[in-house]
């Protein structure tokens, strides 16, 4: 069991901070703290947000800090409804009625608040919890990283907890709450992965991308259109493993996953994530879909076969688990598993197709914009490098934009330690001890009161001055940019790895194509489906 004055030896000895310099910017810290910098002003360049732009309009007046706390704690506005049937309208509602979005919005404008009481999914009778208070402005929601304040134990997925036999019999660090002495073991593992296959990360990500950019090549010769999703999944997968286990999924040889890596992590993905998101079925079927935990027998093939590929091949970093940290090896299997396929490849499934959709639609003079910028980045020699991409400051800025549009993990959750009062823009709530706490960043971070025009898509809304003022309201990664994650909080390990591999991948891909076309996006299964429809090599 190690004390926290071992947690904190832990991250000296890691020196995470070294990887800072995989492509996450450091900024002096503020002054003032973002919550105050955002209570403090009418927006984010002290001019009155434009407020016609967004979907939902926050009352005229924006109270100071100071008011708020003077002003009496209200009792949160919504209403759970009667039992069973008040979770079943919310359920209706979110997943046939409304769509999530529109959920949150239709109550925020009938209660005029950014903080609400809803039923989430999944709900009872089968799943017990759904009972949560939405935080849904830049302010509030920033209680949901204050570790002191809100426990993160098992609310990872959502209001429930998967079955542990997903990830065999342990529950792995996502559900650790950094109270438990297993949290700053199994994170600084997972520094350590990050950290020791470093060097590796730029030159197998050339070597996989550049395989799986042939095979683009050749469909669009073949069939005139290149799938994206399925191409990229897979050479995610290979730089993944690869870069970190120094082996590809693909050759040959024992516990080999051959071309069924993506699916068998799909097929493992799904009954763990079903109980609360769509799943592309119809929309009646959803609604009850999302009443039943999925049992893991229907994917124990699947995760068994991915077990034997990660227990096989990770040996040399198991063997740190267990002498570095101390960890028991099966755990620390399963651990080493979850973080590559769910946290890692799980979220660049969603999104990289995303990046593309989104500069896509920026139409074509971004995409000049951007190859201009890497080529010229990249200068004679042409490869990609660290100080390279450094110095792409459009292709972070996109990047940053993307994530704050379309967060490809919108929920987070918390429960309230003690009772205490929550303070949005507007107002203050009480709420007690127990309570559960849900962030939705789809909506938080298109705050009017902290970004202009927040429904707008502007790739260089985080570059100059104000725009590196900004990334403290960016806070995909359940913190905010300008923050790191620690052995002591739950933000995103990854982090500062999910800005590198997306950085690597716009430059990668503009020092070999002039620009693309989408097909129109087809939803299979809850998940875009990207294909190109014109791929323009370089002239
Ligand atoms: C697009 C990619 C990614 C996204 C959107 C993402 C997002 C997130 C978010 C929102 C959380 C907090 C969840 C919560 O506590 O409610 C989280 C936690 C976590 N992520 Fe990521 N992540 C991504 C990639 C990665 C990568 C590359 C790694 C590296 C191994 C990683 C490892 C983790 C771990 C270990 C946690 C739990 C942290 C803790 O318990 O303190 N993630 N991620």
């Amino acid at each position: 069991m190690a004390s926290s004055s071992a947690a904190s030896q832990l991250q000296s000895r890691l020196d995470f901070h070294q990887l800072s310099t995989l492509g996450g910017r450091k900024l002096a810290p503020a002054n003032q703290t973002s919550q105050s910098k955002a209570a403090g002003r009418s927006s984010a360049c002290g001019r009155p947000p434009n407020l016609i732009s967004s979907k939902y309009r926050p009352p005229k007046a924006t109270k100071t800090s100071s008011l708020i706390a003077s002003a009496p704690a209200q009792e949160i506005p919504g209403s759970y409804g009667p039992p069973l049937l008040g979770v079943w309208a919310d359920r209706l509602d979110y997943f046939v009625k409304q769509g999530a979005e529109e959920f949150f919005l239709s109550r925020m404008r009938r209660y005029n608040s950014t903080v609400i009481r809803v039923n989430m999914p999944p709900g009872p009778p089968l799943f017990p919890d759904s009972k949560t208070i939405m935080l849904l402005d830049q302010k509030s929601i920033r209680v949901l990283f204050d570790t002191s304040k809100v426990e993160k134990k098992d609310v990872f997925a959502g209001t429930y907890m998967p079955s542990t036999s997903f990830t065999g019999g342990f529950r792995v660090l996502p559900y650790v709450d950094p109270s438990e002495p297993k949290h700053a073991l199994l994170k600084g593992f997972c520094f350590k992965i990050l950290q020791s296959s470093g060097r590796k990360f730029i030159p197998e990500f050339h070597a996989t991308f550049t395989e799986g950019a042939s095979e683009w090549d050749a469909q669009l010769d073949a069939t005139g259109e290149a799938d994206f999703s399925s191409v990229s999944q897979s050479f995610t997968l290979r730089f993944l493993c690869r870069a970190m286990l120094d082996a590809d999924p693909i050759a040959p040889g024992p516990a080999s996953l051959g071309k069924e890596g993506p699916t068998l992590i799909q097929v493992w993905l799904a009954p763990q994530l079903a109980p609360q998101a769509s799943l592309g079925l119809p929309k009646l079927v959803e609604a009850i879909l999302h009443t039943v935990p999925l049992p893991f027998a229907l994917v124990s093939r699947q995760y068994n076969k991915l077990y034997e590929f990660f227990h096989t091949n990770g040996q040399h970093l198991l063997d740190i688990a267990v002498q570095e940290f101390g960890l028991d090896r099966t755990e620390a299997c399963h651990n080493l598993l979850f973080f590559i396929c769910f946290n890692t490849w799980g979220g660049f499934l969603i999104l990289l197709p995303t990046i593309f959709t989104a500069i896509s639609s920026a139409g074509i003079s971004l995409q000049k914009e951007l190859a201009e910028e890497v080529r010229s980045a990249v200068g004679k020699g042409g490869e990609v490098t660290m100080k390279a991409l450094q110095s792409m400051k459009l292709v972070h800025s996109t990047i940053y934009e993307v994530l704050r549009t379309a967060p490809p993990v919108p929920f987070q959750y918390g429960r309230v330690k003690e009772d205490m009062i929550v303070e949005s823009h507007d107002a203050a709530y009480k709420v007690k001890k127990g309570e559960l706490l849900g962030g939705y960043q789809k909506i938080a971070m298109k705050d009017p009161k902290v970004f202009e025009e927040p429904e707008t898509f502007r790739p260089r809304r985080f570059m100059g001055v104000e725009g590196e003022r900004l990334l403290q309201y960016l806070t995909w990664s359940n913190g905010p940019q300008t923050e790191d994650p620690t052995l002591g909080n739950k933000q995103c390990a990854g982090k500062d790895f999910v800005i590198l591999v997306t950085q690597m991948l716009i430059a990668e891909f503009y020092l070999r194509y002039d620009f693309f076309e989408l097909a129109p996006v087809e939803q299979s299964g809850g998940q875009a489906s990207v294909t190109f429809k014109v791929l323009k090599k370089r002239s």
